[in-house]
C-alpha cells in the first residue's frame, strides 16, 4: 500500500482523536501513550483508581506495559538477581538460625524458601497467600540466597567453608554498626514492583518460622521501568550515572570474574555460584549538594550530565587515564574515583556493581539518611571487592563524601534444577 500523504495523515490522526474524545468514561491505551510514556501513563491510571481512569484500569483491556508480566526463571546454572538488570524496588534480609535448627532445619528452610521464589517469580501464589501481589504479575521478581560464615558453624559443616569465606578486612574508614552486618542467611528480594517485592518478602519470613530470626533488613529502589525515553544506565542518589564500567555478560572473562568454577572436594558445592559483598554506604548528600557541578565531575572523572569520562567521548567510550589537559592537569584527576576503582589500578581486579539507592527518612538534625545498598558480585573477594576497597580507603576523592556503615560477605550457591533446592548440593552430600 502507498504511503497516505501528510496531509492524509493528519486528517486520519485527527479522525481518531474526534473519535476518542467522544468515547465517555473511557480513557484509551493509544491516548495514554500520546500524552505520556507508557510508564507515567501507568502511574495516572493508577493514581486515578476509583475515578474514570481507575474505572478504565479495572475494566480490562491490554496490559499497558509488559513490566507487571515479565518472569525471570528461578531455575539455571547461576541463581537470578546476580546477572539480570537491577529491578525498581529490592529488599536484602539476613537471617541468623535459631539455635539447634541445625543441618536438618536449614535444609528443609531451604527447601521451603526455594519452592516459594520458584512459585512466585513464576507469577503463581503460594497456598494460603495474603492476595498482596494478586494483580501485578511476577514483575521480573528475583530471589537470591547466600550463607554466611556462621551458617556452617551452626550447621556442623565447618569443614565445607570457602576459603575466601573470610571476614572482610577492616578499613579505616569503616564507620560499620555490627547490628547492620553479617548474618548467616542473606535474601535479595528483587522486583519492579513494591507489592510484589513485599509480598515475597512476607512469604518469606512467614516460611523462616521457627528456623530464623531476621538480623537485619534493608528496602532498596532503582528507577522504574520504561521510565526514561530509551534503556539507559541508571543514577544513584548523587545524580551520576552509576554501573557504566561494569564487566558485561557478552565480555569473554566476564563468567571468570563473576562465578566460582573449577573447585573441587569440599568447596565443589560452590561452583557456578559466586560471593556477593553488601554494603550500606551513606551519602553525605548536603557536603556533596554543596560542592559546585565541575568539583563533583572531577571528583568521580565523568560528567554528570551524560556519564562520558572526562578524558573525552561519550557515556561508552573507554577511558584514557593518561589524557593530559592543555594545561597539562590529568583530565581523570590522581584521586578521581574511576581512576582508582579502575582494574587498571587494582591489577585486574573487577567486580560486578549491582545496587540498590536507600533512603531511610532524615535524623533529628535533618540529615537524609540515604545512599546506596552496594552489592559487588565477584567469583573472588580478595581479587575483587576487597583489592579495590583497600585501594579507595587511602586515595579516593569520594571517601569525603560517604559512609560505609555495615557489611557482610556471603557465598551464594549455584542455581538449582527442577526439583531441587538452592544450597541442596552444600546440605545433603
Ligand atoms: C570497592 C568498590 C567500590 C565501592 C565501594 C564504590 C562505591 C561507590 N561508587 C559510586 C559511584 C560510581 N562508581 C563508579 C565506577 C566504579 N566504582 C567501582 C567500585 C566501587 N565503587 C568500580 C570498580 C567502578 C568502575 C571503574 C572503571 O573501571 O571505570 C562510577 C562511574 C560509572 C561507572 O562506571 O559505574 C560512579 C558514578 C558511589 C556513589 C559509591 C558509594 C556510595
Ligand atoms: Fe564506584
Amino acid at each position: 500500500m502507498k504511503n497516505p500523504t501528510t496531509k492524509q495523515a493528519k486528517q486520519a490522526d485527527e479522525q481518531a482523536r474526534q473519535a476518542e474524545l467522544t468515547q465517555p468514561q473511557e480513557i484509551t491505551r493509544r491516548r495514554l501513550l500520546g500524552t505520556a510514556s507508557a510508564a507515567g501513563a501507568a502511574g495516572l491510571v493508577a493514581g486515578g483508581a476509583g475515578g474514570a481512569y481507575g474505572y478504565a484500569a479495572t475494566t480490562g483491556g491490554d496490559p499497558l506495559t509488559s513490566v507487571g508480566s515479565t518472569a525471570v526463571p528461578f531455575h539455571g546454572s547461576h541463581q537470578a538477581g546476580i546477572v539480570d538488570p537491577a529491578q525498581a524496588t529490592g529488599h536484602l534480609i539476613a537471617f541468623d538460625l535459631a539455635p539447634g535448627a541445625g543441618r536438618k532445619g536449614a535444609a528443609a528452610l531451604l527447601r521451603r524458601w526455594s519452592a516459594a521464589a520458584e512459585t512466585m517469580a513464576a507469577g503463581r501464589t503460594p497456598n494460603g497467600d495474603n492476595q498482596i501481589a494478586l494483580d501485578a504479575g511476577p514483575s521480573s521478581l528475583t530471589v537470591t540466597f547466600g550463607f554466611g560464615l556462621g551458617f556452617f558453624a551452626k550447621t556442623g559443616l565447618q569443614n565445607r567453608v570457602p576459603e575466601n569465606l573470610a571476614p572482610i578486612p577492616p578499613f579505616s574508614s569503616d564507620a560499620l554498626d555490627p547490628r547492620l552486618s553479617d548474618g548467616d542467611l542473606w535474601v535479595q528480594i528483587g522486583s519492579d514492583d513494591a507489592l510484589v517485592a513485599f509480598h515475597t518478602l512476607r512469604v518469606l519470613q512467614k516460611e523462616a518460622g521457627d528456623t530464623a530470626r531476621l538480623r537485619w533488613q534493608m528496602n532498596g529502589f532503582n528507577r522504574a521501568p520504561g521510565a526514561t525515553e530509551r534503556p539507559r544506565t541508571g543514577r544513584n542518589l548523587m545524580g551520576q550515572i552509576d554501573g557504566t564500567n561494569n564487566p558485561k555478560p557478552t565480555d569473554k572473562d566476564f563468567a571468570a570474574k563473576v562465578f566460582v568454577s573449577g573447585k573441587s572436594g569440599a568447596e565443589s558445592w560452590l561452583n557456578g555460584g559466586s560471593y556477593a559483598v553488601v554494603r550500606r554506604i551513606r551519602m553525605l548528600l548536603d557536603s556533596w549538594d554543596h560542592l559546585p557541578l565541575d568539583r563533583q565531575e572531577m571528583v568521580i572523572g565523568r560528567r554528570k550530565s551524560d556519564g562520558a569520562p572526562l578524558s573525552g567521548g561519550t557515556e561508552t567510550t573507554p577511558v584514557d587515564l593518561n589524557k593530559i589537559n592543555k594545561d597539562g592537569s590529568l583530565a581523570i584527576a590522581g584521586d578521581a574515583h574511576i581512576r582508582v576503582a579502575a582494574p587498571a589500578s587494582n591489577g585486574g581486579a573487577a567486580m560486578l556493581r549491582r545496587a540498590f539507592s536507600y533512603h531511610d527518612g532524615y535524623d533529628q538534625d535533618g540529615t537524609p539518611n540515604a545512599g546506596l545498598l552496594f552489592i559487588a558480585w565477584q567469583a573472588d573477594p580478595f581479587n575483587g571487592f576487597i583489592k579495590v576497597q583497600q585501594k579507595l580507603d587511602r586515595a579516593d576523592g569520594l571517601s569525603r563524601f560517604i559512609r560505609h556503615e555495615s557489611s557482610a560477605l556471603f557465598a551464594v550457591p549455584g542455581g538449582c534444577a527442577p526439583g531441587e533446592y538452592v544450597g541442596q548440593r552444600l546440605l545433603e552430600s
